[in-house]
Parts: structure tokens; sequence; C-alpha cells
């Protein structure tokens, strides 16, 4: 049976996406950004809520409540709590729901330390943009 019912997670300051470092994170807004995943699950029949947290607790939190709603799958972009999580992890393991790992930002073309993620290894799928690329001005 395929995934019919989707959680979209956003983590820490993603709120403020579209808002700075457009160079890197883009210029759209992640109401927009929600709005345009919302649209597109609907023309699929498929139910897409979304939720964003600058709080790991409220994140892990969240997770856990996804298993009794019936959620199917999560897309999660974590953040910075994709190089430091071990709790937003543990929480998506235990709830045994698939999930894909989201990223704005090439995070492989950035700093070294975001090149690590507590998520990576246990995803269905990593999903990266091109901010912050070289070839996008980024450093
Ligand atoms: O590229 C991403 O989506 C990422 O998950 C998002 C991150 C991130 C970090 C800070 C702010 C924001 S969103 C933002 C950007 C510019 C101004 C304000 C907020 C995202 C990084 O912490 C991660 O390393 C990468």
């Amino acid at each position: 049976m395929p995934s019919r019912n989707l959680l979209f997670i956003n983590g820490p300051n993603l709120n403020l996406l579209g808002t700075r470092e457009p160079h890197i994170y883009g210029s759209t807004t992640l109401p927009d950004v929600e709005a345009a995943a919302k649209q597109q699950a609907a023309s699929l029949s498929i139910s897409l809520a979304t939720f964003q947290s600058n709080h790991e607790g409220a994140i892990v939190d969240r997770i856990q409540a996804a298993r009794d709603e019936g959620v199917d799958a999560i897309v999660i972009n974590p953040g910075a709590f994709t190089h430091t999580s071990v709790a937003i992890r543990d929480a998506l393991l235990g709830v045994g729901i698939p999930y894909v790992e989201l990223h704005v930002s090439n995070v492989h073309a950035r700093e070294e330390w975001r090149r690590h993620s507590y998520f990576t290894d246990k995803a269905v799928a990593m999903v990266c943009g091109m901010g912050g690329s070289r070839v996008h001005g980024g450093y």
C-alpha cells in the first residue's frame, strides 16, 4: 500500500526560511513551501501534515504522536539538529515510520561539520538542494 498519510517536519530556524541568506536557502518562505507541498500531495490524494519547531523535544513529541495518527512516512529537514540530535534519530527509529531526510542546501558542499548527519544511514532517501554549492556562490 503506497504512503497516503505524510508528515513534513522542519527543524530550528527554518521558520525564517526565505528571509536571509537567499543564496544558500532561497527566497521562498516556509509557509509557501508547505503550501506547495500540500497542494502537490492533494493532487496525489495524499494527506500531508506539516510541523515546524525550534525545540528538539517538541520535534520528538511530534514524531511520537505520528505513530498514533497512522502516519505512513515522514519527510524531515532537521536543520541544525541534523548534526547533533540523537534524540530525534531515536524518535524516528522508535516509532518505526520510514523517513526521508531533506535539506534546502547542499550540506556536502559546505562546512565539513555539516557533512555528518545522524539521520542519513537509516533514511529511505536523502535529498539536498544546491544552496551553498560553489556553482551558486556558496562557500
Ligand atoms: O540545508 C538545510 O536545509 C539545513 O538542514 C538547514 C540549516 C539551517 C541553518 C540555519 C538556518 C536555516 S533557515 C534560515 C536561513 C537563513 C536565515 C534564517 C533562517 C537553516 C542548517 O543548519 C543545516 O546544516 C542544513
